[in-house]
């Protein structure tokens, strides 16, 4: 059998793909890796730990943190603090950017965007989770604070980008712009294997993914292509499937290993949807791109969406190809993208 490769190893290995590579971007891959231990270890016995339920407070969104939301947030903070590579951090758990730009962080050219637990919904009910993280080069100047601009790039300009899947195995899966790679973690030594490289998402699947309880409320055009994907015609693998998590990673995850579509559109009482784009969509989206697939507002590329607000929130279709194509064409053909009022 051959080697197993260590994340570690991997990331150091691939950095021979870029010649004024420093080491810093596998530096920060070693805090992720830590961080993404130790929520972990909390997961895997959350019925025995004071770690299920509400905290008792509310992020900047108005949602109830749960206590594993906090927890999370927490432990990747902790991480990227100690390893000094990171001069900022931008959280759906926190109202603003916070800047480690002190010490050893001083003078750091990255900043980080995480959800730090996804799927929140789904922590005490023992089904998967996850954390979702977006890295870039700072735009200010390294010799000064940390600057909101820093934060609010358009997802093109990613360095890095990943998540964290907390389910029957725990896997981190990442790009930084050469392909998708994933590795499974060994908990009985607790090290990230290489188990998935050079993920690719079929340009088909038959697979669709939505909370159809808000099904009233969906512009004309996603009821049009539900339609489309229930109707019967076996030349084209209808009708399709319906699969619902409750955690934009795992849906993500599933639909990529076998082809399938995520949405999260806008509605009535939600024109921008409820995903945000800066920690949820642009890490996904480029991933999705690097995988073969694609992931649009409905009409724009997420990649190349200009954020204006650290929390803003994005109508996100993703996945398959040809899937997230076919919707964009029912969304055109009925343009009224809020839903009915
Ligand atoms: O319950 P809904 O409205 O279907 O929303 C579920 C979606 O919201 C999320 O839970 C939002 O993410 P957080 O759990 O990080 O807030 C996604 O993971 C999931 O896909
Ligand atoms: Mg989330
Ligand atoms: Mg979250």
């Amino acid at each position: 059998m051959s080697k197993l490769i260590t994340l570690g190893e991997y990331v150091i290995h691939k950095q021979q793909d870029f010649p004024h590579a420093t080491g810093e971007l596998s530096q920060i891959f070693g805090a992720i890796r830590l961080a993404s231990k130790i929520v972990h270890r909390e997961i895997n016995k959350a019925g025995l730990v004071d770690i299920i339920g509400a905290s008792g407070s509310d992020n900047v969104q108005g949602e109830q943190q749960q206590k594993l939301d906090v927890y999370a947030n927490e432990k990747f903070k902790a991480a990227m603090e100690a390893r000094g590579q990171i001069c900022g951090m931008a959280s759906e758990e926190e109202d603003s950017f916070i800047s480690f730009n002190e010490g050893h962080s001083k003078g750091s050219k990255y900043v980080l965007l995480i959800d730090p637990l996804d799927g929140s919904s789904n922590i005490d009910v023992n089904v998967s989770v996850g954390t979702i993280f977006s890295i870039y080069r700072r735009i200010s100047p390294l010799d000064g604070p940390v600057q909101l601009e820093d934060f609010l790039q358009p997802g093109n300009k990613q360095v890095a980008a990943g998540y964290v899947i907390f389910g029957s195995s725990t896997m981190l899966v990442y790009t930084t712009g050469n392909g998708v790679h994933g590795f499974t973690f060994d908990p009985s030594i607790g090290v990230f294997y290489l188990s998935h490289e050079n993920m690719r998402t079929p340009e088909d699947g038959k697979i669709y993914s939505i909370n159809e309880g808000n099904y009233i409320k969906f512009p004309q055009g996603v009821k049009q292509y539900l339609k489309y994907c229930q109707e019967m015609d076996p030349e084209t693998n209808r009708p399709y499937t319906s699969r619902y998590i409750g955690s934009l990673v795992s849906d993500f995850h599933r639909n990529m290993i076998k082809g399938g579509i995520y949405m999260y559109p806008s509605y009535a009482n939600a024109p921008n949807g409820k995903l945000r784009l800066l920690y949820e969509c642009n890490p996904l989206a480029w991933i999705a791109e690097q995988s073969g697939g694609k992931a649009t507002d409905g009409r724009r590329r997420i990649l190349d969406i200009e954020p204006t607000e650290l929390h803003q929130r994005v109508p996100y279709y993703v996945g398959s190809k040809n899937m997230v194509e076919k919707a964009e064409e029912f969304l055109r053909k009925c343009p009224d993208l809020n839903g009915a009022s």
